[in-house]
């Protein structure tokens, strides 16, 4: 018999062989999974009406560099939300910033908003997105603190939604990335990015309560992190946000999605560009967890595709070319669902957009994370990084 016990074990080929059909199977779960819990989860009406407690308060910090087209109209979202109790904190490396006069002319415009623009930061770690707001931090005065990226935009009542999850043990609530509708090649390479392969593994490591937490729009208990010395404490990291998470739930508490994905709207949108972004997270990722070296590339259509096929023909003699041709259609089709299941609406481009747009995608995974791997320095805005294992970051900048 072709399982035989003795046999797998001593049969090198037949073990590879075997362990591929079992990653193929497991894979093809998560992606069933992701759909499943996609559907169930995301995009679930927001209750309007408030509950017997009062909402509480957010302080809503902002990190800014630079300009991009889309940042005036991205930041005035945060003016006009449906929220009782907030304040905005925009935080401001450098005064000469073009994101400056941007934020001063909406403070003017909507005067009846709480909102304070602080520059300069405070140095209090090597990660220049917390150094950025620790400013903001120090001065916020609401039980919760929300973080959120410059390129966000937010629906009217994603701060309601956002809380509703805040449920009594949970500490953290976060939005799955994903993006706005834009225009372009480079558009649809990113909402096809962050609606398949990153919600995919997303939506899962939600369920299976693995630490995902992405830290472009996130809300928090203040308190969690004034229990550890503020945020100031992860500024040592890249990654704050699996720190920041790790830490809350080393104590117990709960972090969950929110119903609403994130809407990245960065008004610089190019395929280089996102590459480079996606490089970077890759390198935080295999060193927060050196596991995903082999579950990356591994997990990716292609390869697996190829892997199983071949696999399939040694142990079972089935045509590898059907096999991946069917392998091929099957992913190609739950990808497509799910993307539709998280836009909640029409897509922005056609399905022979979709099928291009998927095709690069998958053809090019393998190549970027191999190219990821190859350099360890980090490339983020003008400083360069290198990461110890553990995650603490060191400032390569000076040394190039
Ligand atoms: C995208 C493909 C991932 C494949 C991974 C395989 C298995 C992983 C399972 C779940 C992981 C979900 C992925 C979540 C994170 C993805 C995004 C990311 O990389 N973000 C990093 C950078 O974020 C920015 O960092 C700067 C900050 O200022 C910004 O605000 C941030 O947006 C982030 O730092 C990542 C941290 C590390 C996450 C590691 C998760 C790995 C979990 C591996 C578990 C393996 C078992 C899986 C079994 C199902
Ligand atoms: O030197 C920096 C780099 C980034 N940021 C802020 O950190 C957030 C995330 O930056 P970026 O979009 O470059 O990170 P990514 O999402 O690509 O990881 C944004 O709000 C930036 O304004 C910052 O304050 N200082």
């Amino acid at each position: 018999m072709w399982w035989n016990a003795s046999n797998v074990i001593t049969n090198i080929p037949e073990c590879l062989a075997l362990f591929f059909i079992i990653f193929w199977l497991g894979i093809r779960t998560m992606h069933f999974m992701a759909v499943v819990y996609a559907k169930y989860r995301l995009h679930r009406r927001v209750e309007k009406t408030c509950p017997e407690t009062p909402l509480p308060g957010i302080s809503i910090l902002k990190p800014l560099t630079g300009c991009d087209p889309n940042l005036y109209s991205n930041l005035e979202t945060f003016f006009v939300m449906n929220y009782p109790t907030y304040e905005l904190l925009f935080c401001i490396e450098n005064e000469l910033d073009d994101a400056v006069p941007i934020v001063r002319q909406l403070i003017e415009k909507y005067k009846h908003v709480n909102a304070s623009l602080f520059i300069g930061g405070e140095q209090v770690g090597i990660n220049p997105k917390i150094n950025n707001m620790q400013t903001g931090y120090s001065a916020a005065k609401y039980e919760l603190i929300m973080i959120s990226d410059a390129g966000i935009r937010l629906k009217e009542d994603t701060l309601l939604d956002m809380v509703q999850h805040l449920t009594e043990n949970t500490g953290i609530v976060h939005q799955m990335p994903f993006t706005y509708d834009r225009e372009g090649f480079a558009a649809t390479y990113e909402k096809i990015f962050f609606g398949t392969i990153m919600a995919r593994m997303y939506l899962v490591a939600d369920l299976l309560r693995i630490n995902c937490h992405t830290g472009m729009s996130t809300l928090m208990r203040k308190k969690l992190l004034d229990e550890v010395g503020g945020l100031r404490t992860f500024g040592v990291y890249l990654a704050e946000d699996f720190f920041i998470a790790k830490s809350i739930t080393d104590r117990k508490w709960r972090i969950r999605i929110s119903s609403q994905p994130a809407l990245q709207n960065s008004g610089f949108c190019e395929v280089t560009a996102f590459q480079a972004r996606l490089a970077r997270w890759i390198k935080l990722r295999l060193a927060m967890v050196p596991l995903t070296t082999v579950i990356e590339p591994l997990s990716e259509c292609v390869l697996l595709g190829a892997a199983t096929s071949w696999a399939t023909h040694f142990l079972l003699r089935w045509d590898p070319l059907v096999f991946f041709m069917v392998h091929l259609l099957l992913w190609f089709l739950c990808d497509f669902i799910l993307l539709s299941i998280i836009q909640h609406g029409t897509l922005p481009f056609s399905k022979f957009e979709f099928v291009l747009g998927w095709l690069f995608r998958e053809f090019t995974g393998l190549p970027l994370f191999l190219h990821a791997v190859k350099d360890p320095q980090i490339q983020w805005r003008s400083r360069s990084y290198r990461l110890r294992w553990g995650g603490v970051a060191e400032d390569f900048t000076k040394k190039v």
